[in-house]
């Protein structure tokens, strides 16, 4: 860590812990241009984000992201413990391979926005070469492409070709039924952002994990 902070000017980002954000980086820098000669970027997952006083006492410039949920490939899709559309991708697939009911967890009725996580990759870039605050960005897509979870295993079905039951499974949690987060900041800073629109991020996920089912965590 010390020898890091001496090695000269780099940009420290705080994001969640998340692997497919990771591998979006990854993706975009790899695909979209790498990185610029002299840029070192630092990345620390939210649960380090004590270090950050670390960087600041050798005044390195950081800042913190906060993304809303994230769809996309290279995620955790375990049924147990990944991440919502992941888990129910993976559930749906298996589902439809066995002829049994899909059962989403909850009354389906909780509202969640979700972004791709791509385009997530490509803002988090963005912050990174172009976002001189300290102050947290939410990046996110805008409060009226909040879903329920409902219509977004409803998005899952239709790109897994899933026709089987769907069982919503009030015993258990629904956990917080909104939370909302707005975009306004992200806005005024980039007015030109075009979101992947969710159907297509939830069909290039399904895609994705159908082909690569072997390799994918699970
Ligand atoms: C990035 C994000 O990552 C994590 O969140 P998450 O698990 O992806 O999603 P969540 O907690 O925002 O919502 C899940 C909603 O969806 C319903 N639901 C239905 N069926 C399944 C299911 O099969 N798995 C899961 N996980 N949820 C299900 C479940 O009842 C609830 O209403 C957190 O660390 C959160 O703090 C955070 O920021």
């Amino acid at each position: 860590m010390e020898s890091a902070t001496k090695a000269g000017p780099m940009r420290v980002l705080v994001t969640g812990g998340s692997g497919l954000v990771g591998k979006a980086i990854e993706h975009v820098v790899e695909q979209e241009g790498g990185k610029l000669e002299g840029e070192e970027w630092f990345f620390l997952s939210s649960k380090e984000a004590d270090l950050v006083a670390y960087f600041q006492q050798y005044g390195h410039c950081y800042t913190a992201v906060i993304p809303t949920n994230v769809v996309g490939p290279h995620d955790n899709f375990s049924m147990e413990n990944g991440h919502v559309l992941s888990a129910l991708i993976n559930k749906t697939y298996q589902a439809k391979k066995e002829g049994t009911p899909l059962s989403v967890c909850g009354s389906g009725a909780p509202r969640r926005q979700f972004i791709y996580s791509l385009d997530l990759g490509r803002l988090i870039i963005w912050v990174l070469r172009e976002y001189k605050e300290i102050e947290p960005i939410i990046l996110s897509v805008g409060e009226e492409d909040e879903v329920s979870i409902k219509e977004a295993v409803e998005l899952i079905a239709t790109a897994l070709d899933y026709k089987g039951e769907i069982h919503y499974d009030t015993s258990q949690s629904d956990g917080q039924m909104k939370k909302t987060a707005s975009n306004a900041k992200l806005r005024r800073y980039r007015p030109d952002i075009v979101f992947t629109p969710l159907t297509e991020a939830v069909k290039m996920t399904c895609d994705w994990f159908e082909s690569n089912y072997d390799i994918a965590r699970k």
